[in-house]
C-alpha cells in the first residue's frame, strides 16, 4: 500500500523532516499546520521541495472545532476554512483533515453538524479539494468512527468522506467490529498509530505516548485487516505524537516508522481471511509486504569481542577463569577462538578490521553475534527487506563468507546455517583435545544490551521484524541511582533471549554502560550451567572474582521462599541469587565488570523457569554500584 507519515511524528524543521521521510522510502506526507507556520519561506517552496524528493503531499491538518457550532461561529469558521483552502492550493494538498469538535459549546444535534459540514464540502469542491472527517476519541460529542460515519452519510456529498485513525478507535473500550462494514470508497484516508496501555485518558495517552505499530499494545494489525475488508486501497499513514520521537534524530525515527508499516503489513497479511471475502484475500496478496519468513534460530553460534593488544591478555585471562579453553587461532587473522560446551567466543584484535574500528569507538566490547539459523540466506534476505544494512567483512582465501547485517545499534549480526557443513570453525586451526574437554558452562542463556534512552521501542521493533523475535512483558528495575526499563525479546524456543535495557537517569549501571561504551552495546552475557554450585566453586578456584551480595539479601529470600538453612548457606557462601516462580527456580551469580564495560552472569534454570530474575536486579545493581564506589575509594587513597 502507499505509505505516508504525518510531519508531527518526527523532530526537526519541516525541510529536515521531509528529507528524512523521503530517505526512509515513504511515498507521501501529511503536513501539520504548525510545521508550515514555523517554516521560514514561501509555501510553494515546500511543495516543490517535496516533489523533488518524490513525496506527494497527501493531506493538510488539523482543522479544528468546525461542526455543531452557532450560525455566527459557523460564518467565522467558513472564513477561516477559505484561508486554509488557499494555503492548501499553494501546497498542493488535496485533502483537509477536520477533527471532531472538542469545544465546550457544541450543539447536541447531528443535523446541524451535517448541514455545516455540507457547506464546508461545497466550498472545498469549488477549490477542487476534499474534506476528511475524523472522530477524536475525546471529542465533545463525536468520539467514534461510527458516529463520524453517520454524520458523513447524512452530509452525503462527494467532497466529504471519513478519516479513520487506529488510535482513536482502539484506545476506547468500545466494540469496533462494525468497522469492516464501512464502504471503502467513502474512507478518504487511514491513519495508524499504536500505544501502550498505561491506564491514562485517551487525550494524555495520544498526545505523549503514541508509538509506531508493533511498539504498543493495540491491535493495529486487526484494525488494518478490517480496513482492507471495507475495500479501502488508499494510503496508510503514520501519525504519532510522542515525547520520545519529538527529541529523537528524525532519520532514525523515519527508518523505524517505515519498518513498522512493513511489519504491520506482514502481520495483517497473516491474519485469517473470512471465507466470503475472496477479494480481500486477493488484495492482501497484491498490496501487503511479503518478506521471506523469519529464520528458525537454534541459538547463538558465537559471540565476537573486539579487543586490542593491551586488553586481549586480561580478557583471555577472564575467559580462562570462567572455564573457557583456547581452542585455536584463525588461519589468516589475529583472531582467537575460545570455547566450552556449546559456547564459542571469538576474540578479535585484527588491525584495520571492523572489530578494530568498533574497538576505537567502544573499547573492549561485543562487536558481533552469530545466530545459528535454518537458512542463513533467507534470514539475510528478510533483514534486507526490512531495511537492515548488509555487512561484508574481509574474507581471506578459502575462508568462509558468512552472511551478515549491521544491527540497529551498529554491531554485526552473522547468520550461520545449521544445514551447511562448512562451519565458521573451519577458518581456525582447532586443537581437538581442548575442544573435547568436559564443560561446566554449556550454552548462552541470554545476551543483555544497554540502549540509549529512546531506543527501546525502535530496537524491539528491529528484532521483531528482522529476526521474528517476540517481546516479553516489560519490567521496571530499581537501580540505586534511577530506574531502568527493560524488555526482553526472544524466540518461541527460547534458544535466543535478549533483554534490552534503557535508563532515563544518568548514573544507573545501564546508563553508565551506554556512556562508557559510546552507545548501545552488550552489557552482560549469561552463560548456562547444569550445576551452579560446582560452577561457582570451579570459577573461584580459577581466580574469578564474583560480585559480592550483601547478607541481608539472604535473610529476605529465606523469609520469602522458606529455603532451608543448608541451601541458604550454600547460596550465601557462593554469592548466588535466587528466584522462584511456581515450580521453576532460577539461580544466578555475576562476575565483576571487565574494565567497567560488561560482565558475565552464570545461570541455572530449574523446572521451566522462564524469566531473568528481575526481583534480584536491584540487589545486583546496588552491588555493582558499591563495587564502583569502593574502586573509586581505593583509587583516591
Ligand atoms: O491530538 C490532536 O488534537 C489530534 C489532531 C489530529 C489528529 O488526526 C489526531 O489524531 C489527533
Ligand atoms: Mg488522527
Amino acid at each position: 500500500m502507499r505509505k505516508s507519515i504525518a510531519t508531527v511524528s518526527l523532530s526537526g524543521r519541516l525541510i529536515e523532516k521531509l528529507e528524512a521521510i523521503a530517505a526512509a522510502g515513504f511515498d507521501g506526507v501529511e503536513i501539520f499546520e504548525n510545521d508550515l507556520l514555523f517554516h521560514d519561506g514561501p509555501v510553494r517552496d515546500v511543495r516543490r521541495y517535496a516533489a523533488d524528493l518524490g513525496l506527494t503531499i497527501d493531506l493538510f491538518q488539523p482543522f479544528r472545532d468546525f461542526e455543531g457550532v452557532s450560525d455566527e461561529q459557523h460564518k467565522r469558521n467558513l472564513v477561516r476554512a477559505e484561508r486554509k483552502f488557499d494555503l492548501m492550493g499553494e501546497l498542493g494538498a488535496p485533502l483537509m483533515l477536520v477533527c471532531s469538535n472538542v469545544g465546550t459549546d457544541v450543539a447536541d444535534d447531528d443535523g446541524r453538524a451535517a448541514a455545516q459540514l455540507f457547506e464546508l464540502a461545497e466550498r472545498a469542491a469549488r477549490h477542487q479539494l476534499k474534506i476528511g472527517y475524523e472522530a477524536l476519541s475525546w471529542g465533545t460529542r463525536v468520539r467514534t468512527f461510527d458516529h463520524a460515519w453517520r454524520i458523513v452519510e447524512t452530509v452525503n456529498h462527494p467532497h466529504i468522506g471519513l478519516i479513520l485513525d487506529s488510535f482513536h478507535t482502539l484506545a476506547l473500550p468500545d466494540d469496533w467490529s462494525s468497522l469492516r462494514n464501512l464502504p471503502g470508497q467513502r474512507i478518504f484516508f487511514v491513519q495508524l498509530a499504536d500505544a501502550p496501555r498505561l491506564g491514562m485518558t485517551p487525550l494524555t495517552l495520544s498526545r505523549h505516548f503514541r508509538s509506531f505499530p508493533g511498539q504498543g499494545d493495540l491491535d493495529v494489525p486487526g484494525f488494518l485487516q478490517a480496513v482492507l475488508a471495507t475495500g479501502y486501497s488508499g494510503t496508510i499513514s503514520l501519525e504519532i505524537f510522542s515525547d520520545e520521537t519529538r527529541s529523537a534524530p528524525p532519520r532514525l525515527t523515519a527508518e523505524d516508522a517505515f519498518r513498522s508499516l512493513r511489519f504491520l503489513e506482514e502481520q495483517a497479511r497473516k491474519q485469517p481471511v473470512r471465507q466470503e471475502n475472496a477479494s480481500e484475500a486477493r488484495r492482501r496478496r497484491v498490496e501487503l509486504f511479503d518478506p521471506p519468513p523469519p529464520p528458525v534460530i537454534s541459538g547463538v553460534r558465537f559471540v565476537e569481542f573486539a579487543v586490542d593488544q593491551r586488553s586481549e591478555r586480561p580478557f583471555a585471562a577472564l575467559l580462562e577463569q570462567l572455564g573457557f579453553r583456547h581452542l585455536g587461532r584463525h588461519r589468516s587473522k589475529e583472531v582467537s577462538l575460545f570455547g566450552q560446551g556449546d559456547i564459542r567466543i571469538v576474540v578479535n584484535r585484527e588491525p584495520d578490521s571492523f572489530a578494530a574500528s568498533y574497538f576505537l569507538v567502544h573499547g573492549p566490547s561485543v562487536c558481533a553475534l552469530a545466530l545459528e539459523t535454518d537458512d542463513a540466506l533467507a534470514a539475510l534476505g528478510r533483514a534486507e527487506a526490512y531495511g537492515a544494512a548488509r555487512f561484508d567483512g574481509r574474507v581471506g582465501p578459502n575462508e568462509l563468507a558468512i552472511p551478515a547485517i549491521r544491527s540497529d545499534a551498529g554491531s554485526v549480526i552473522y547468520f550461520t546455517d545449521r544445514e551447511i557443513a562448512a562451519d565458521f570453525e573451519t577458518d581456525f586451526e582447532i586443537d581437538p583435545d581442548a575442544a573435547a574437554l568436559p564443560a561446566l558452562l554449556t550454552r548462552i542463556d541470554h545476551i543483555a544490551q544497554a540502549l540509549p534512552d529512546g531506543q527501546l521501542d525502535p530496537s524491539v521493533l528491529f528484532y521483531r521484524a528482522v529476526l521474528g523475535l517476540e517481546p516479553e512483558a516489560p519490567v521496571v528495575l530499581a537501580d540505586p541511582y534511577g530506574l531502568v526499563r527493560s524488555k526482553a525479546v526472544s524466540n518461541p524456543e527460547r534458544t535466543l533471549r535478549m533483554p534490552l535495557n534503557i535508563s532515563e537517569s544518568r548514573n544507573t549501571v545501564t546508563a553508565r554502560s551506554v556512556s562508557n561504551y559510546g552507545g548501545a552495546g552488550v552489557h552482560h552475557i549469561a552463560l548456562a550451567t547444569n550445576d551452579i554450585f560446582a560452577a561457582a566453586t570451579s570459577l573461584k578456584a580459577r581466580g574469578a572474582v564474583i560480585l559480592p551480595i550483601p547478607v541481608n539479601y539472604y535473610d529476605d529470600i529465606q523469609a520469602r521462599f522458606g529455603l532451608d538453612d543448608d541451601r541458604l548457606a550454600m547460596l550465601r557462601d557462593a554469592n548466588i541469587l535466587y528466584d522462584r516462580v511456581g515450580d521453576g527456580e532460577f539461580l544466578h551469580f555475576y562476575t565483576m565488570p571487565f574494565e567497567d564495560r560488561f560482565y558475565f552472569e552464570i545461570v541455572q534454570r530449574i523446572g521451566g523457569y522462564d524469566s531473568y530474575g528481575a526481583p534480584n536486579a536491584p540487589v545486583r545493581m546496588a552491588a555493582l554500584a558499591a563495587g564502583r564506589m569502593s574502586a573509586r575509594d581505593l583509587a583516591e587513597l
